[in-house]
């Protein structure tokens, strides 16, 4: 009996046929991933390829079973997919494994439309966001998939079916009031995210003045202390001096006596902040003390029964024998000579690479021991309890612990629902019905209640604002080098999708229709400067997409997705026979307004004051590309959970 007789009887012929045959796209080789690969395996699919821009760590090795200690350094997805082929071999299973970024430009429309279902096995937003765009311009259906701990969700997204991922709106990050991180910090994480975002930005990061006192004058509007915020705005101005300073002899000191003593001392002299109730004063550090053990370490603000003495931090607890060196508590003069040291390391990498401005990377040993030294000196000086290397890596890193048994419960139902799908896209394709059972479409969640814990509800609708699954998308094969932007506009906007309800032209008017490459407006009516250049000469490359709109917001735009040109190609490009249905823009259905209200009377109206941020054109500012993320708008709709690295967010 043949290895995969058993899966035949159990599929069918019709849907096992479809299963050796329907080519797969596996996006990411991590802990889903490669569950999922040695699955897809198992089960019999025979034409994978998958793509991984990442090379294995050892941190991956306790859950990323298909690679072993000697495959560190090496590409993800080339070792995942040698691995995986030993589960079923002398089946003709062809995996086609890929080491690169599933965002670049050869990745494009036609790319994806050569698969009939992807599964996707990411770690990330953004490039989740970007397959979603892609699956949903080349009506392919994708499985997304995530899981954080204990908790996994899979999730089919089909065009005009279902939903997409960006009509489910995200959890946002969560957020700290800019007064409780720069100036009262009351628990560790406040340390940490100021640590962080604040001072790490402040010393090595990008300087940009203009953000900060924006976001100091916001909170400031949305009533947080006005003596304090402009105390805060002095001490950044500070911070540019100290900064240049930094890599001198003494910088990193004069940084921690700024920091830990001065600015402290400054804020105790607001003494109406103090009187908040709950508030904590915090006790300036010194280093001359603190270096000779006779500093006097302020009393735990939760814990003021134990006073420890300076440097020890056990309170009383037997410390176990063996700790890992992550794992143990550094002493207060332990983290000062982290500090001083860490600063020196990062500004010697500032001034070897003064253009390439330093971010916090939880791997980055510099980066997070710089963290760690600053979160505890300054949670020592506000009576917060310190934490461990290993605990600060968790907490600035936004680390959520990935279990290898949560990761193969979501690859086995990404496999559960791929069946389903293929039985669906069989049965439509065909018209006829299928003899498997109508299964329906679920999103199926793993949740931490042991007597029942998987969960599903059927997916949503799309929702008619959503500015990815609802536009209109087209291939467009050109030649970037012979293609002016001229012809673009003449044979493709005016010319091609004349006739659509696009170019409809109302009581004579013209329709007023601009083209934009993301955010850079490149022709309008009363634009055309370009029109000579070519396409390549204004930096339009294979994997982007021109958007043609209509000024007035009536229809949705249409994404015209730049791809290699066809072979037998005699014109500078061509594009699809059948030209596309333009549907009218979604309009947010008035709100109910209450008819015993007075109608508002406004006086004068107030002057137009230019946008603040208009993207460039390629000749000069013209005016503001639409938002092509109308995310924020505040949807009903079902939150989905999935791991991101997102980042804490200061109000
Ligand atoms: N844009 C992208 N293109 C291709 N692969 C990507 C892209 N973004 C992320 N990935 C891959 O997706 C996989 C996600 O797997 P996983 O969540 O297990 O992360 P990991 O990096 O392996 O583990 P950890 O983050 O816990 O160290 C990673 O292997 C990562 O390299
Ligand atoms: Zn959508």
């Amino acid at each position: 009996m043949s290895r995969s007789s058993h899966t035949q009887a159990l599929l069918g012929p019709e849907l096992y046929k479809k299963v050796r045959e329907t080519k797969i796209l596996v996006v990411g080789a991590g802990g889903i991933g490669c569950e999922l690969l040695k699955n897809l395996v198992l089960v019999g699919f025979a034409n994978i390829e998958i793509i991984d821009l990442d090379t294995i760590d050892l941190s991956n090795l306790n859950r990323q079973f298909l690679f072993r200690k000697p495959d560190i350094s090496k590409s993800k997805s080339l070792v995942a997919a040698a691995s995986a082929r030993h589960f079923n071999p002398n089946s003709g299973i062809k995996i086609n494994a890929r080491h690169g970024n599933v965002k670049d430009s050869e990745n494009d429309l036609e790319w994806i439309a050569g698969f009939g279902l992807v599964m996707n096995a990411l770690d990330n937003m953004d490039a989740r966001r970007h397959v979603n765009r892609l699956c949903q311009a080349a009506n392919v259906p994708l499985i997304e998939s995530g899981t954080a701990g204990y908790l996994g969700q899979v999730t089919p997204f089909i065009k005009d079916t279902t939903e997409c991922f960006d009509c489910v709106p995200k959890p946002t990050p969560k957020a700290f009031p800019v007064c409780t991180i720069r100036s009262t910090p009351s628990e560790p994480i406040h340390c940490i995210v100021w640590g962080k975002t604040y001072l790490f930005g402040k010393l090595f990061g990008e300087d940009d003045e203009d953000m900060d006192t924006e976001e100091l004058d916001k909170a400031k509007a949305g009533g947080e202390n006005a003596e304090e915020i402009e105390n805060l705005k002095k001490e950044a101005a500070a911070f540019r001096q100290v900064r240049k300073n930094l890599s001198a002899e003494g910088g990193p000191l004069s940084v921690f006596h700024k920091v830990f003593n001065e600015d402290i001392q400054r804020l105790l002299a607001m003494e109406d902040m103090w009187k908040k109730e709950g508030r904590v004063k915090p006790v300036p550090l010194d280093y001359d003390t603190i270096m000779d053990d006779s500093f006097t370490v302020p009393p735990l603000r939760v814990a003021p029964a134990a006073q420890p003495a300076n440097g020890d931090k056990s309170n009383g607890k037997a410390k176990p024998a063996a700790l890992l060196r992550d794992q143990k508590e550094l002493s207060l003069k332990e983290n000062l000579e982290l500090f001083l040291d860490s600063c020196k390391r990062l500004s010697a990498r500032a001034v070897a690479f003064p253009d390439t401005p330093l971010s916090f990377d939880k791997d980055d040993d510099d980066t997070l021991d710089f963290v760690l030294a600053t979160a505890n000196l300054r949670a020592t000086a506000y009576g917060i309890p310190n934490k461990t290397r290993f605990d600060v890596k968790e907490m600035a890193g936004n680390i959520i612990p990935a279990i290898a048994t949560t990761n193969a419960i979501i690859a086995g139902l990404i496999v559960m629902q791929s069946l389903n799908l293929l039985n669906r896209i069989h049965s439509s394709s065909n018209g006829a019905s299928s003899s498997a059972p109508d299964v329906p479409l679920r999103n199926v969640f793993l949740r931490s209640e042991p007597s029942k814990p998987l969960g599903a509800f059927i997916p949503q609708n799309a929702d008619p604002s959503c500015s990815v699954c609802r536009d209109v998308y087209v291939p467009f094969k050109v030649d970037l080098a012979k293609c002016t932007l001229g012809n673009f506009v003449q044979d493709v906007v005016m010319g091609w999708l004349n006739g659509t309800e696009f170019e409809k032209k109302e009581d004579d008017e013209e329709v007023e229709w601009t083209v934009f490459e993301a955010g850079r407006l490149l022709a309008d009516p009363d634009f055309e400067d370009n029109h000579e250049r070519t396409l390549e000469d204004l930096d339009v490359k294979r994997g982007k997409i021109l958007t043609v709109r209509d000024e007035d917001a009536k229809y949705r735009p249409i994404h015209f997705c730049v791809c290699e040109p066809a072979a037998d190609a005699t014109t500078p490009f061509t594009l699809p026979c059948a030209k596309p249905t333009v549907p009218l823009a979604y309009v947010q259905p008035e709100a109910v307004r209450d008819s015993s209200e007075e109608p508002e009377i406004i006086e004068s109206v107030p002057p137009q004051t230019e946008p603040k941020d208009l993207p460039s054109t390629t000749a000069g500012v013209k005016r503001p590309a639409p938002e092509d993320d109308q995310g924020d708008e505040a949807k009903k709709r079902k939150i989905t959970v999935v791991d991101d690295d997102d980042d804490f967010e200061i109000l």
